[in-house]
């Protein structure tokens, strides 16, 4: 029997759920033994990750989410293409059976799949059931809707209007992907150039500056900058509309204190009337390098349970993370699911929105500190100690400076 590890960042619910696909695939054949291992949250698990990979004491599988994406592309040799993975194990392979959105975000420059889609998800827009009938509004389609008419009709029915899980993922990254902007130069950093971000423009600033308005109405409420910082208040009922990962879906469903849904992120009207798709979030597995050809095979062979559909509609039920490929979702229709449950579809339609230019995704290396100074800067524009002008603008400079960084590194 071969035995090969898998360092994830799924905790509670989800983690229950990836003990449970770890434990179905060893009873599956009796070849091969994987074993997950919870090595904390997203960016404790990368951190571990590369320093696994610098002692030579990395995992075989390893989760890395969206942000650190680029950072693990980059790092030559540190490895194996997913793709490459599965033809050397004779599993067949075709890019063109994954949903569109999630085709290339994990691919290189030349749309070569390098890590395995596991957890896909997308922001989405939860709402309190109650509150809005309360209120006597239906959720906002447009932000001008919701500043005219939604906010303050939830503020009168004594709720929250509005909070949300993370600013850089759901109002920075997804907001230029759901109004088809750019998010950096040289293609989204998909080109073999130098890539800049553009995030110090007049779309985005005017969306934080929105924001604080909202804040200091009584519109919209920030909680921190943790993953968990901002749920709770909309579990216990208290918020309006809660912006988070269509992967909080199954969660939610066990700790919401009211009955809830979920629909399409808004967008701004004055800056679209052709709202895009958003990019896809969660994370993807690695397979890393350095290891032996039996272990890589038990990879592989790994890897296409997941992607069976099978697995897939079992994880995207369990979770709210959505199917990956067609066929997945397809069964999950032929199941009847999204009419039973119509919340659970809203992730997927929303990957599958009309494409543009700035929707496929974007690549830029050291992304989880930029991450990091947006994060900071956010915090000082909501508690007023700084402008969105001055803000953005900090943020430009820092960013563009980790990018050049990320650049030498990379030769
Ligand atoms: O909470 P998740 O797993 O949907 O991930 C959200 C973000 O994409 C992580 O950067």
């Amino acid at each position: 029997e071969t035995q090969i590890t898998w360092w994830h960042a799924m905790g509670g619910a989800l983690g229950e759920a990836v003990n449970e696909i770890a434990t179905d695939f060893n009873a599956s054949q009796n070849e091969f033994k994987i074993t997950p291992v919870f090595k904390g949250t997203y960016e404790e698990t990368l951190t571990a990750g590369i320093a696994a990979f610098r002692a030579g004491e990395q995992p075989n599988v390893m989760q890395v989410f969206d942000a650190g994406a680029a950072t693990v592309i980059g790092a030559k040799g540190a490895t194996v293409p997913v793709q490459d993975l599965l033809a050397s194990n004779g599993i067949d392979f075709n890019i063109e059976d994954y949903i569109p959105g999630v085709r290339y975000f994990y691919a290189d420059a030349d749309g070569k799949m390098i890590g395995m889609p596991f957890n896909s998800s997308t922001p989405i827009m939860y709402y309190n059931v109650e509150a809005f009938e309360k209120a006597g509004v239906t959720p906002p389609k447009t932000w001008e809707e919701f500043a005219s008419v939604t906010a303050p009709a939830l503020k009168e029915a004594g709720y929250i209007p509005m909070a949300q899980s993370h600013l850089p993922w759901i109002f920075t990254e997804n907001f230029f992907s759901r109004h088809n902007l750019p998010f950096a130069t040289n293609d989204n950093g998909y080109g073999d150039g130098e890539t800049k971000i553009l995030v110090n423009t007049p779309e985005i600033k005017a969306m934080f500056t929105a924001l604080k308005d909202w804040k200091d109405q009584g519109f919209f409420e920030w909680y921190g900058t943790g993953w968990n910082d901002n749920q709770k208040p909309f579990e216990e009922g208290k918020i309006g509309m809660w912006f988070g990962s269509s992967g909080s879906f199954g969660g939610l469903q066990q700790t919401a204190a009211m009955p809830f849904s979920a629909t399409l992120l808004p967008y701004w009207e004055a800056v679209t009337t052709e709202p895009t798709q958003t990019f896809i979030g969660g994370a993807a597995l690695f397979a890393m390098s350095g290891k032996s050809d039996e272990e890589n095979k038990a990879t592989a062979e790994f890897f296409r349970f997941l992607a069976s559909p099978e697995v897939q509609v079992k994880w995207h039920k369990d979770t709210g993370y959505v199917p990956i490929t067609n066929a997945a979702y397809e069964l999950a229709t032929a199941q009847g699911y999204y009419q039973e449950k119509p919340a659970a579809e809203v992730g997927v339609l929303q990957l599958l929105l009309p494409a543009g230019d700035n929707t496929k995704g974007y690549r830029m290396g050291f992304y989880v500190q930029i991450r990091d100074v947006m994060n900071r800067e956010y915090g000082r524009i909501l508690t007023g100690e700084t402008t969105v002008d001055e803000a953005f603008a900090t943020i430009e400079k820092e960013a563009n400076e980790l990018l050049e960084r990320f650049n030498k590194t990379q030769g």
